[in-house]
Order: C-alpha cells, then structure tokens, then sequence
C-alpha cells in the first residue's frame, strides 16, 4: 500500500500569475472542473484580496467544484485573510494559505523588520486565519533560502498556532535537490509537532530543477506536492503536475502514489495551453508533442520491436492514444516499412530498398516525409487523395478596420468560393472556410511558430479541429502566416471530408 501524496495545484494562481496568462471567471471554472476530474486534492483558485476579477472567481469556482478543498492566498495582513474567507464562503471544503517571507533577504530588504517581529507576525496571520476556517496552510516564503534553524522555530510555532499544513517553498528555485532534501529532513527531525501536519513542497524552476527538489522533498517526508499543469508559474515556472504524477507512477518502490486519473493529464495540458495562450515546448517530459515521438531510425526499428526498449511510460497511461514513428533522413528501413504497412502496402526486401533509396533523397530536402510522399515513393497513389486544396486567398486587414478574406477551394476539382469577416485575418479566413464546407468544426488548438529568426521567416502552424467530439491535427508552413493558418486548417479538414 502506496502512501498517499496530496496534489495541490495552483494553476489558477501561480500559474495566472504569468504575464499573457490571465483568464476569466467561464475559463476558470472550466480548469477547474477538469482539475477535480483529474484528482487534484486541492485546487488554489486565487488570490481573493488582488482584484475584484479574482475574487469573483474564487467565489464562482467555490460553487462549481465538489470535493477538492479550494484554498485562497493571503499575505500576512488581515484584511486579505478576511477578505479570502468571504470569498470561500461557498466552498464544501475551504483552506485559507497564508503566509510571510523568512529569509535573510525577504525579511531585511522586503519588510526592513526582523527575524523577531517576523516570527511574531507568522504566529498572528495563523490565528488571525484560525477564526474563519479549520484548515489554515502557512507559506514560509523563500524557505529555500532560509537559515534551517530559524525555519524549524517558524514552522515549530505556526503549528503551536494551528496550522494544518506548512509549505516550504523554494520560492527562487535555488536549492540543489540534495540540500531542499535536507532542509525537509531538518526540519522532520528538529520541529515539535510536525508529524501531526502535512508539510508541503512549492519549487520554482528557476535552474530546472523544481520537479527534482519535489522529488527529493517528498522521500524526505513531505506528502502534499504544489504543481502546475505543465509547470507554467512565476517567471521559469513550478514543478510540473504531470511530472510529479508520473515519476510517483513510474516509480513504485518509491511508495508513494497520487489520487490522480494520469489518463486525463494530456488533455487537461493541452486545454490549459490553449486557454492560457501558453505553447508547451515540443520536447516537454510527459505532455510535449514529441514526449512520444520517435524520430531516429535505430529508436524507431527498437520501438517497433518492443515498446518498452524506448518508451518508460505507456502513451495511454497519461491520455495520448499511441506513440508516433516520424519520418525524417534519420530513419532507417524498419520505419519506413512499418509506416507501408499501416498504409497497407506490404514490398519486399528489393521494393523496400528501392524505395529507401529515393525516401532518403526525398528526406534530405523535405525534413518530414508524409503519407503522401510514402504512397509516392512505393508506386502508388493515395487512396483518400486530398479532395480540399487551396486554390486562393486573399485577406484585408489593418487597425481601425475589420478583416475581410476571400478564399477559394479547390474541392475534387470543383470551385468554390467565398467571403467573409473576423475579428482578425486568421478568423476571417477561418471563416470564409465553414462557409465552403458545412460542418461543425471548432479550433481547440492553434500554435504559430516562427522556424528561425527574422521578419521574412517561415511560420509553422499546428492547429487541432474539433469535428464530432473527434480531433484533427493539421499542420502547415509559410512566409505567410494567414496562408499557413488557412491550410493548417485546410490539412485538418482533409482527414474527414472524404
Ligand atoms: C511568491 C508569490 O508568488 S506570492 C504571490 C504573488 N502574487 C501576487 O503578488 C499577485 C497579487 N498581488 C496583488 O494584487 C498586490 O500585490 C496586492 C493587492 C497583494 C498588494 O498590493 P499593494 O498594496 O499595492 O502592495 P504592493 O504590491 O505594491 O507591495 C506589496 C506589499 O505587501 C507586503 N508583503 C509582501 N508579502 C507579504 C506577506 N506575505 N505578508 C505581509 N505583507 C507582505 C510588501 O512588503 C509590500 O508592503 P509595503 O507596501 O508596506 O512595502
Ligand atoms: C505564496 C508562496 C507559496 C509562493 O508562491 C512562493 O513562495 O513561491
């Protein structure tokens, strides 16, 4: 039997603390609703005191969830800890997380004051907080960086105080994992009390080793990890929820597992980066686009012979429905003739050869080879060939007016066209598109990404089209970035109108 490690997440305030990330009341209760789905525990759904906006939201988002505890952030100052228990008031189960800085640096250049008055004003915000709610969480902040002595003094008081859980902090994501270890270890050794509260983690990912210092805080004892869906916070970011999940998953001698459904981690990653309007890198652990791509061909001929010679986790386990063999001039026979096969072509040995041949040649210029150029390649032509192309565009827009596009598609052949307007170039030409094709098509996802450096740059467009609760990726690239959208769009379309 596992010991249970709790899963604070704190998207919806660390996380919207990102510039660009901000979102509305609608949009948080939706990451909300899909954090209780995934398991989290507690959901920090703000910081109530900051603005009326955010107060709202931790009122709506106390309404809409049901069993996670939803917490609310203070500063030691009453009226944000009054105004944080308003805001709770609809909550099932309410924790108010309050709390002061206790490093050297916070406590003399911060608040010009003393280790003394600081301790006393730790006591006091716990107290204060005490009077609204049973469950009081207190933040030491920049913990990593605060003398362990004098830690251990504030923690050993706001427990005498009543808190229920004390949160250590990395706040500057300084410590190395073996020290953040320590301090967790000082602390469990040297601190009255302490075995009857949770202690938690909260590592920023300043020097990339938030996920590690978690890691390293939970074998030394502590049992509530503070994360963010794909670790987006205050400047370099917080651990990473999926990465703590996953390494508990993947690691059972550890002990230690979440209540989390790990199934919903790839669709809950990609709502929060469209909603946030945050990419996640390619090569992001557990939910980047390529967490489970092959690429070379000596991975590729090892993945296809046995999962696991590549792969530690099942893509399934975290929500992708199967990993992918991409073909690009560094793959080897074995891709290739795995990727024939799903297309339904089976060539022996002398075909494969031939047609490795030209696919290498074809590589080298092309960087990724599609179904297309396989078909190609073996003699074929495609069956479900592409009925819809681009056959023109064109997009007025500017400041003070609204976009227009006018577009034409080539459909098996046939024209058509038509006109229409958006609240920006790409929406126009979105637009013009479902006038042509007649079906419900919603654009979950929408990522433009300039390829190498400079205004006269290629831009590459990844777009997911929602059609009948089925997603469709499509891809385009081009020194026109409203072109790029527009055939993304086109390429998404061409995988169910047959
Ligand atoms: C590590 C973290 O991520 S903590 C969370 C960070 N998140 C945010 O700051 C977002 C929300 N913040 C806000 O909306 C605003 O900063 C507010 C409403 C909290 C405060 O706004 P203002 O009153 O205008 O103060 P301002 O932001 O300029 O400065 C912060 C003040 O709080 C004090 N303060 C900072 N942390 C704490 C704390 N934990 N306890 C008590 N006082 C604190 C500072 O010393 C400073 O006080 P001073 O003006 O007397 O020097
Ligand atoms: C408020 C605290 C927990 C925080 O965000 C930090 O220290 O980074």
């Amino acid at each position: 039997m596992s010991d249970r490690l709790f899963i604070f997440d704190t998207t919806l305030r660390d996380g919207e603390q990102v510039p660009g990330c901000q979102l509305n009341t609608v949009e948080k209760i939706e990451v909300a609703k899909a954090l209780e789905e995934l398991g989290v525990d507690v959901i920090e759904a703000g910081f109530p005191i900051s603005s009326p906006g955010d107060f709202n939201s931790v009122v709506e988002i106390s309404k809409a969830v049901t069993w996670p505890t939803i917490c609310a952030l203070t500063r030691a100052v009453e009226n944000d800890i009054r105004v944080a228990a308003d805001a709770l008031q609809y909550a099932k189960h309410k924790r108010i997380h309050t709390g002061i800085g206790t490093s050297d640096y916070h406590i003399k250049y911060k608040f010009n004051s003393n280790r003394e008055d600081i301790l006393e004003r730790a006591i006091a915000c716990v107290k204060y907080a005490k009077r609204f709610v049973e469950d009081v969480q207190f933040y030491a902040e920049d913990a990593g960086r605060t003398d362990n002595e004098y830690l251990a003094r504030v923690v050993e008081a706001v427990i005498k105080a009543g808190a229920t859980v004390v949160n250590i902090p990395d706040t500057t994501g300084y410590c190395l994992p073996s020290q953040f270890g320590e301090k967790i270890q000082y602390l469990m050794e040297h601190v009255k009390g302490i075995h009857n509260v949770t202690i938690a983690t909260h590592c920023h990912n300043d020097l990339g080793m938030a996920t590690a210092n978690t890691m390293s805080g939970v074998m030394h004892g502590a049992r509530q990890a503070e994360v963010t869906i794909n670790g987006i916070g205050e400047r370099a970011g917080n651990t990473s929820l999926e990465e703590v999940a996953m390494i508990c998953r993947s690691h059972k001698e550890l002990g230690i597992d979440t209540n989390l459904n790990t199934t919903k981690l790839y669709g809950i990653s990609r709502m929060v980066s469209s909603l946030m309007n945050m990419p996640v890198q390619p090569n992001k652990a557990i939910v980047g686009r390529n967490a489970f791509a092959h690429s070379s061909g000596i991975h590729q001929d090892g993945v296809l012979k046995n999962r696991e010679s590549y792969e530690i986790i099942d893509p399934k386990d975290v929500g992708v429905d199967e990993n992918s063999i991409v073909l690009t001039a560094r793959s080897g026979r074995a891709a290739l003739k795995h990727r024939l096969h799903v297309l339904g072509i089976e060539l022996d040995k002398e075909a494969l050869d031939k047609a490795y041949e030209g696919f290498l040649q074809l590589a080298d210029k092309k960087k990724e080879i599609n179904d297309d150029d396989v078909l190609l390649l073996a003699g074929e032509h495609r069956k479900a060939s592409r009925r819809l192309k681009l056959d023109f565009l064109q997009v007025t827009s500017g400041v003070g007016i609204k976009s227009v596009a006018s577009i034409g598609l080539d459909i098996a052949g046939e024209k058509f066209e038509a006109c229409a307007s958006g609240n920006g170039p790409v929406d126009a030409a979105i637009s013009a598109i479902k006038q042509i094709i007649h079906r419900k098509m919603l654009v979950k996802e929408f990522l433009i990404q300039a390829i190498n450096k400079g205004s006269n740059d290629i831009g590459k467009v990844h777009m997911t089209v929602e059609h009948e609760g089925v997603a469709y990726y499509g891809f385009s690239a081009n020194t026109d970035i409203v072109a790029a959208s527009a055939e993304a769009f086109i390429d998404a379309i061409n995988k169910f109108v047959h």
